[in-house]
């Protein structure tokens, strides 16, 4: 099934699992970033980002979202170092609140998206099975 999500509320993805590098948790652990989502996004998230891989299908359908409506996380200066910002989109994932991260600078293609959440997902959702519902 093709087809364009422009003009529609809600963007749906699916994919899988994967495993990350563990570097997720440091990151979402800074406290340079957990205010800004807990002012941005509503949550305090669970500290790391589950690393999802989408379909081919999906990849095209997110590049299909106007940047403008992404929320600026902003990069910041701490203990000598500098910190990137990111770009996020709430969405909803398997039923849990979330929202989708970009990094400034990150390891992945467009093919692999991290998502962070209040909610532990590993263990709660079907890793097999992962949709998100993302929320223009
Ligand atoms: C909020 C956030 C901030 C990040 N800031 C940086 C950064 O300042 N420098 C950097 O090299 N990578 C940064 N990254 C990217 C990570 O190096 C990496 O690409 C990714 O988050 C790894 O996730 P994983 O451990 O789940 O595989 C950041 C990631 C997140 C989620
Ligand atoms: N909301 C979240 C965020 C991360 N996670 C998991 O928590 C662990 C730590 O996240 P991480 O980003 O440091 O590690 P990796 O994704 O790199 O393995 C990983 O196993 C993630 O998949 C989760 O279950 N729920």
């Amino acid at each position: 099934m093709s087809k364009t999500n422009k003009g529609s509320e809600k963007l749906n993805l699916t994919g899988k699992v994967v495993e990350g590098c563990g570097e997720g948790r440091y990151y979402i652990s800074l406290e340079g970033y957990q205010s800004q989502f807990i002012d941005k996004l509503g949550f305090k998230p669970y500290a790391g980002t589950l690393n999802v891989k989408i379909t081919d299908e999906s990849v095209k359908a997110l590049d299909e979202i106007n940047v403008s409506s992404y929320i600026r996380i902003n990069g910041f200066d701490h203990s000598g170092k500098s910190f990137f910002g990111a770009y996020c989109v709430k969405a909803e994932v398997n039923g849990y609140e979330g929202a989708l991260i970009f990094p400034d600078k990150s390891r992945y293609g467009k093919d692999i998206v991290e998502v962070i959440s209040p909610k532990k997902l590993r263990g709660s959702i079907n890793e097999d099975d992962v949709e998100i519902k993302v929320k223009l």
